[in-house]
């Protein structure tokens, strides 16, 4: 049976509308024999789904001794398989084409009550809109672990089988035999046979009649509940006949509130026998039973942290943003070190008071411990963090207990959107302008920022964005319907905390530096302010524009460049510590070789790494400052867990006196000490073949800048470029956010890229050249005989770094004009036009296009 979920959506400028699916989610009352299943095989649904872009759903029966409700994720029968799946309703009648004894029935109910109503129509939302399969949705939004395929196999009965055996069957069952026999333990998966023998299904067959081969079911360890000893306490006054340890343990038990996890009991005591507790059991002190054991990520605790006294502007948000009650955007525009998350606090605060809980999503936990701290000290242990760094357990138990419906604030990122709380109070998006809150390597390429839209209006609940430099989408959208709709806001907190003064930015043209003889890294005044740190007792931030940026290896005498084999992008020199190997590394496919001493073009003995990345800086701050000491924070130091926290923390201590660092250093960090803040290049950020570079450089350098004078010292910050004159740069110089949106949002509307117009980016790849442009080629005309001509379409054009990992890339740019309605062709089409060799991608809203 298919259930129809139209794929067209429109859009208007500001506001979204998304078709609503005609299928949903349906409880019945009683409880009916049959139920229909969405059973985790995409390609399956692929195939299957030749009319419209939809989804199927398979008929199972319910055996008597289960009980299934819709939501349920279950283990089916499915072909040689044994397939996770959901189930989506019970079902009265049957296809058409089944007949009642081909109705298998269920395997197992591996988990029961994941998610409610609104949630389902907000999985089906996100399919439709992302054109992505519905069971892929579920996949991504589910913890992991939920879907893990069991598999068929089979292995050889040794004893069974006779000598020269294979002379008495077959050939396909010969085969079969010989390639098991060839396996050590004699056993492989039914699919791995299938592609090697051909008549594989009757060579099977016949091996187990005669007994030689047995098939068998391999499932892979389910995510489950973790079940652990937990001691209580169960008498008042304690026996007189208790040697000196029975007491001592029953007396922590009683001080620990009458009961403990056997194993923080032990811990406790510092022994790591049970046999007091199981005397004591004995003796009917204590009880031990087994119970669930949630795990979470521990943080460190806290410190208890009372609201602090808002100021007029924070009050005034905090007032509007506690009026509202139902559906609101609310953009809180507030500069760097205004307090916007004093805001956020507050917010809450009442809302977990009534029941209610609060998402928040941050671009990248690990890089904000400081912030997860902050609401630890308010919360306290209502505080639960969830994004995709967790282990599975982790996930899965925090997930679980977020669905009774306790109030509670999650942390999170992107995928945190998806988070099941029940009385959703408030959706938080902080630094919602970082463009990691979008997906674009697996499907469905989702926009956080966009879900989270949908998701306000399914549970009714406010959201706010915050940022010193809203994304232009959400400038446009807050301010166009600021006075049209009465559930727009727009709140601005223009001044930092205590008065203190935005940094004054100085900008230093490098070209200049040269000409006056100066060949370091660092120009003459960003020397003397790092001079001067050190005599006042003052920490610094040297930012470079993401790692391996211009730290390519070419010949000075020939110009040779060493490029990766596999991907047509130069590779990055690497030098770890003093002593290790140099070398050289591709950032795309991490491809790594050591750097050859002379040049493999001319032999000539000067080749040697250009630019300025983390390394290269803090080397050359060694040799010009030997008296400050910098640690390096970027993603080759920051590779294992809690690095970041350790890292920061150890600056924040003042071990260190710079911190050198990437775009990691941009989001959230607030340390009082820092009073200067030196960009190194601020050229890197300012040409990139991106429409939205220059937002992306307003963004960064302010960000960065506002980091500098957060405590009672006034704070610096140097900007060194070749393009000084640079609108972007001037805009930066004078905090002028104003000026920026002035200038930008005009080049958009010229060209009408969002947020006037939308974007659908169409990625091809192969390892076959041709074949890729061949089919690039099709698709392209399918597109202009299919779209209207409210659609732009750009290309097939090559990807701007055409090979990567030894696959050649190009891509096509739907534009679709403001206010068109955005139709997209069939996506059952498009796969007919693209051979298997090729594999086809679709970014929906795409951030970033090279
Ligand atoms: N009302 C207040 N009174 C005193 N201190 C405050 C108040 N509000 C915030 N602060 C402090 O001011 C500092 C800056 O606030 P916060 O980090 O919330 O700013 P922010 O706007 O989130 O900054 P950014 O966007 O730069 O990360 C913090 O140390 C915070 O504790
Ligand atoms: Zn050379
Ligand atoms: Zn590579």
């Amino acid at each position: 049976m298919l259930e129809n979920v139209s794929n067209y959506m429109s859009m208007s400028s500001g506001s979204l509308l998304v078709a609503q699916p005609r299928s949903s989610y349906i409880v019945e009352p009683s409880s009916p024999q049959w139920i229909e299943v969405l059973v985790d095989c995409p390609n399956i649904q692929e195939l299957d789904n030749k009319e419209d872009k939809s989804y199927k759903l398979y008929t199972y029966s319910i055996p008597c001794d289960f009980k299934v409700t819709p939501g349920d994720i279950v283990s089916v029968p499915f072909g040689t398989q044994i397939l996770r799946g959901v189930v989506i309703r019970y079902t009265y009648s049957f296809p058409d084409h089944i007949s009642y004894n081909q109705v298998k029935n269920i395997y197992d109910v591996i988990a029961s009550g994941f998610f409610t109503t609104t949630y389902f129509k907000l999985l089906e939302k996100v399919s439709s809109y992302y054109c992505t399969d519905l069971i892929t949705v579920i996949k991504a939004a589910l913890p992991p672990g939920l879907f893990t395929k069991s598999q068929r196999r089979i292995r050889l009965r040794q004893d069974n089988i006779p000598p020269g055996a294979e002379m008495f069957c077959r050939t396909a069952a010969a085969k079969i035999l010989s390639l098991l026999q060839q396996q050590k333990d004699g056993d492989y998966s039914v699919k791995y046979i299938q592609r090697e023998v051909t008549g594989a299904r009757q060579g099977i067959q016949e091996l187990t009649k005669k007994r030689w081969i047995e098939s068998y079911l391999k499932t892979t360890r389910k995510t489950q509940a973790k079940k652990q000893k937990i001691v209580t306490l169960i008498v008042e006054q304690f026996p007189h006949d208790l040697t000196s340890k029975q007491l001592e343990f029953l007396q922590v038990l009683r001080r620990k509130g009458g009961e403990l996890w056997l194993t923080d009991l032990l811990d406790v005591l510092e022994t790591k026998s049970d046999s007091v507790v199981k005397a004591l059991a004995k003796k009917e002190c204590v009880v031990i039973k087994y119970r669930e054991r949630l795990r979470f990520l521990e943080n460190p605790k806290q410190k208890q942290e009372q609201n602090k006294v808002l100021t007029p502007q924070q009050n005034e948000a905090l007032k509007i943003i506690n009026s509202l009650e139902n559906y609101s955007e609310i953009l809180l525009h507030g500069v760097t070190g205004s307090g916007k998350t004093e805001v956020y606090l507050q917010a809450i605060s009442p809302l977990l008071e009534q029941g209610k809980s609060a998402l928040i999503l941050v671009p990248e936990i690990a890089l904000t411990p400081q912030l997860t701290d902050r609401f630890r000290a308010r919360f306290g242990d209502k505080v639960y963090v969830y994004h995709s760094n967790l282990s599975k357990g982790e996930r899965y138990d925090t997930w679980r207990q977020m669905l009774p419906g306790e109030p509670q604030v999650i942390i999170g990122t992107r995928s945190a959107i998806f988070a099941p709380l029940p009385n959703l109070g408030l959706i938080i998006l902080d630094e919602e302008h970082d463009s990691s809150f979008k997906q674009t390597q697996v499907s469905p390429t989702y926009n956080a920022k966009t879900v989270a839209k949908w998701r306000g209006e399914l549970e009714n609940c406010p959201i706010i964005f915050g940022s010193a430099t809203p994304s232009l989408e959400s400038w446009i959208s807050v301010k166009s319907s600021q006075y049209s709709s009465s559930n727009s806001y727009y709140l601005s907190l223009p001044e930092r905390i205590g008065f203190r003064p935005l940094p004054p930015v100085k900008i230093v043209d490098m070209r200049e530096e040269l000409k006056q003889g100066n060949r370091s890294v660092f120009s003459r005044p960003l020397q003397e302010a790092l001079r001067n740190l050190k005599e006042k007792n003052q920490q610094g931030i040297l930012f470079i524009n993401r790692r391996g940026y211009s730290t390519f290896v070419s010949c000075r005498s020939c110009g040779y460049v060493m490029e990766c084999p596999d991907c047509d992008v130069s590779l990055s020199y690497h030098y770890t510590h003093e002593g290790a190997t140099e070398l050289l590394r591709c950032h795309y496919c991490n491809h790594t070789q050591i750097q050859p001493s002379n040049c493999p073009e001319c032999n000539s003995p000067y080749f040697k790494f250009f630019g300025s990345g983390t390394q290269k800086v803090t080397q050359a701050l060694k040799q010009e400052f030997p008296e400050l000491k910098s640690l390096r924070f970027d993603s080759d130091t920051t590779r294992t867990k809690g690095s970041h926290r350790r890292l920061l923390e150890e600056f924040s201590r003042g071990e260190a006196d710079i911190l050198v660092g990437t775009q990691m250093l941009t989001k959230g960090l607030d340390l009082a000490q820092v009073t200067l803040v030196g960009v190194v290049s601020a050229d890197g950020l300012l040409y990139l073949s991106d429409y939205r570079a220059a937002e992306r450089a307003f963004q960064t350098l302010t960000q960065v800048a506002g980091r500098a004078g957060r405590g009672d010292e006034p704070g610096q910050v140097i900007i060194q470029t070749y393009s000084p004159e640079n609108s972007v740069i001037q805009a930066v110089k004078n905090h002028d956010y104003y000026r920026f949106i002035e200038e930008e949002l005009p080049r958009r509307e010229e060209l009408n890229f969002p947020p006037y117009g939308r974007l659908i980016l169409v990625q091809l790849s192969s390892l076959d050249a041709i074949e890729v442009q061949n089919t690039a080629q099709q698709l392209g005309n399918y597109f202009h005989e299919t779209i209207g001509l409210d659609c732009e379409i750009l290309g097939p054009a090559p990807a701007s770094i055409m090979r990567v990992a030894k696959r050649y890339r190009w891509q096509i740019l739907l534009k679709f004009l403001p206010d068109a309605r955005v139709i997209i062709p069939e996506m059952e089409n498009w796969h007919k036009l693209c051979p298997n060799s090729v594999s086809l991608k679709i970014d929906i809203d795409p951030l970033h296009i090279n």
